[in-house]
């Protein structure tokens, strides 16, 4: 079986995948990585972020080796990822590598903002999570102070909408629910009851339901 959960910067989508993960005994895949190794890739080397043909020299050259490398989760390397992935012939360079990772048995889950519409347009269940931009900012400031890191909430929620805005609007697989995707808004949910509402529908699926 294939999960493929999308959404917006920090809806939780990679806490959520992890734990379907593990709960079924499947492969995780968080997609993000990949466009913020590219971006780091060219970072290091001083490179635009609209080098079109480094950017897919880096992305024909991903190893997947450095994918948790503490660097790639910084804001900054957030942001450059989402102009990156705006490059068209960066995400065809990176779509099999995907798309390989979804085949794997027994089952995987991927999340990212195009896994229901373009990578996994056949994925069994497609969960895209949402929650308040106020509540995502907040989140993402208590995981900084809680890693002993500055915080400027204002600054983060900024971020966290000129992300979405341009993961929605570019030309290439924008960040959109595919048509069959159930939605999961999680702002008043705890990390639990997100996870819990997720296996509902995975079961609802699995029991041939489409409601839940
Ligand atoms: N339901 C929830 N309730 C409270 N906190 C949550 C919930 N879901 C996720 N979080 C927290 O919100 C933060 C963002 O979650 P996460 O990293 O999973 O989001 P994401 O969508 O994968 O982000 P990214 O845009 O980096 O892909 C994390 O600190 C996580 O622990
Ligand atoms: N399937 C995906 C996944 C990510 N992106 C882009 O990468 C940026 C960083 O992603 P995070 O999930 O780690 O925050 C994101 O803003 C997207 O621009 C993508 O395009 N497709």
């Amino acid at each position: 079986m294939i999960i493929a959960i999308d959404g917006p910067a920090a809806s939780g989508k990679g806490t959520l995948a992890k734990r379907l993960a593990a709960h079924y005994g499947y492969h995780h895949l968080d997609t993000g990585v990949i466009y913020r190794a590219v971006a780091h890739a060219l970072i290091s080397q001083a490179l635009d972020l609209r080098d079109e043909a480094a950017a897919v020299q880096a992305a024909q050259s991903l190893d997947p080796a450095t994918f948790d490398d503490p660097a790639l989760k910084s804001h900054d390397v957030g942001s450059a990822a989402s102009i990156v992935s705006a490059i068209p012939a960066v995400r065809a360079a990176l779509l099999e590598f995907q798309r390989d990772f979804a085949g794997k048995p027994p089952g995987a889950v991927l999340d990212g903002r195009d896994i229901g519409t373009v990578i996994c347009p056949n994925a069994e269940v497609k969960i895209f999570v949402v929650a308040d931009p106020k509540i995502r900012a907040r989140r993402r400031t208590l995981e900084a102070l809680d890693r002993g890191e500055r915080a400027n909430e204002a600054a983060i929620l900024a971020d966290i909408l000129a992300r979405d805005e341009r993961d929605q609007n570019r030309a290439v697989a924008p960040l959109k629910p595919a048509k069959d995707a159930y939605l999961l808004d999680n702002s008043h949910l705890d990390i639990e009851g997100g996870v819990r509402a997720a296996i509902d529908i995975v079961e609802a699926v699995r029991a041939g339901r489409r409601e839940v």
